[in-house]
């Protein structure tokens, strides 16, 4: 193994460096009338070093310590072998960073998702007992719950997400009852129950209401613990939601129910595959009423980066456990801005969107999807990220352990 890297130093300058060997040697020939050429190095071509570097005792005076050209940088040597590579890696990815999103709904087939090929709405008693046994036996221990609920239960205040018998309740007793060491996250917001496929309550004129909202994003949260949810997740992006619902679910006794906030998310368009996986998607305006055709009055402009610290800053006050950043690929200096501004565990959600992109160019064969998604994942780690949610949490688990 060694021996490929035995190249005469001849070859390495002309095959690596050439430009820097032309240089060293260029330098070395020149001469200027009247200096000594050591003299000519230090007093022309290093100057500020020349100042600064301590000289050997016997050295005539204006010896550089390390001419420069006798100690090229070679970065290179730092990745050789395998196992010089692996010794100084940064950053590692681990199964137990990972949670896998689950699509649920109320019947007993498992149905295919168009647009995340490989991912499926789950029955939600066999098909999700069946998904989860399969991510825990490769290390995947957390889950997060999206219901799509049929369109006769929505309503324009979303009741359904409160009901103490609702798909999300009834699968968090499942898994709880199955698995009680799995850690189950749920989402809070009303979208997947509200029929006019908003996170909050829309007002005839079309205003999103805040604190309206918050009151009925307390009640879901606190239906969510009371089914034995260990962690809630706001995505509504609502003002003091983060607060109010930590003083809920104190007030109710769950003072050990954490909450996972989305704390920086944008008004992507990276969510278009999820909004059909439960048909989510706002809805047209009628004629007595708006509805706002976007999100943008309540999750963030991609454009923005200073907002994101704001948000950070209100849900460290207000309690939060776990900071989110969402999407993440496109946003990877929003999870370094929280990274470094927070001592919170922070999450990243490589969203739907990130799915579908890497699996559309997988199954083209335009990508090597193993190589590409682990890439990703690390990538969001790198940022700074601690908690990963992705669809490909089972798969990339999978691959990690060495299998196909
Ligand atoms: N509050 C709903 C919610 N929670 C997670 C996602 C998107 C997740 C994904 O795209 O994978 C969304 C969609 C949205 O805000 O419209």
């Amino acid at each position: 193994m060694h021996g490929s890297f035995i190249v005469s130093s001849g070859t390495l300058k002309r095959c690596l460096a050439p430009n820097f060997a032309d240089a060293a040697s260029t330098s070395r020939r020149r001469s200027v009338r009247g200096i000594p050429r050591a003299q000519q190095v230090a007093e022309i071509e290093r100057p500020a070093l020349q100042q600064s570097t301590p000289k050997k005792a016997n050295a005539p005076p204006g010896t550089p310590l390390v001419p420069p050209q006798d100690l090229p940088s070679r970065p290179r040597r730092n990745r050789r072998s395998p196992s010089i590579r692996e010794a100084i890696s940064e950053t590692t990815i681990s199964p137990a960073n990972l949670i896998l999103p689950v699509f649920i709904h109320d019947g007993e087939q498992n149905i295919p998702i168009g647009s995340m090929p490989g991912v499926d709405r789950l029955g939600w008693r066999h098909g999700l007992l069946d998904s989860v046994a399969e991510a825990r036996s490769y290390g995947v221990n957390s889950v997060v719950l999206f219901p799509k609920t049929p369109e006769e239960l929505k309503t324009p205040t979303a009741e359904e997400a409160f009901n103490a018998d609702g798909l999300v309740q009834r699968s968090i007793r499942l898994l709880k009852d199955r698995y009680p060491d799995l850690e189950v996250y749920t989402d809070v917001a009303l979208d997947p129950y509200n029929s006019d496929g908003h996170d909050g309550i829309v007002r005839d004129d079309g205003v999103v209401m805040n604190d309206e909202t918050v009151e009925f994003l307390c009640r879901q949260a606190v239906s969510q613990a009371r089914a034995g949810a260990d962690c809630v997740s706001p995505s509504d992006m609502m003002d003091g939601r983060v607060g109010a619902i930590r003083r809920a679910l104190d007030r109710e006794g769950f003072t050990n129910v954490s909450i996972m906030a989305y704390t920086a998310k944008y008004a992507s368009a990276y969510y278009g595959p999820f909004r059909d996986a439960l048909a989510s998607a706002p809805k047209a305006g009628q004629e007595n009423r708006i509805i706002p055709k976007d999100k943008k009055t309540y999750q963030q402009d991609p454009a923005n980066y200073r907002e994101a610290l704001r948000e950070a800053r209100l849900d460290e006050a207000e309690g939060a456990d776990i900071m989110m950043v969402k999407p993440g690929l496109p946003y990877l200096d929003i999870i370094r801005l929280l990274r470094d501004n927070s001592t919170l565990p922070i999450a990243a959600y490589h969203v739907s969107g990130e799915y579908a992109m890497l699996k559309a160019a997988a199954e083209r064969g335009w990508l090597n999807e193993r190589d590409a998604v682990l890439e990703a994942l690390l990538s969001l780690r790198r940022a700074g990220s601690d908690l990963i949610l992705t669809y490909y949490a089972t798969q990339a688990a999978k691959w990690m352990a060495g299998e196909h």
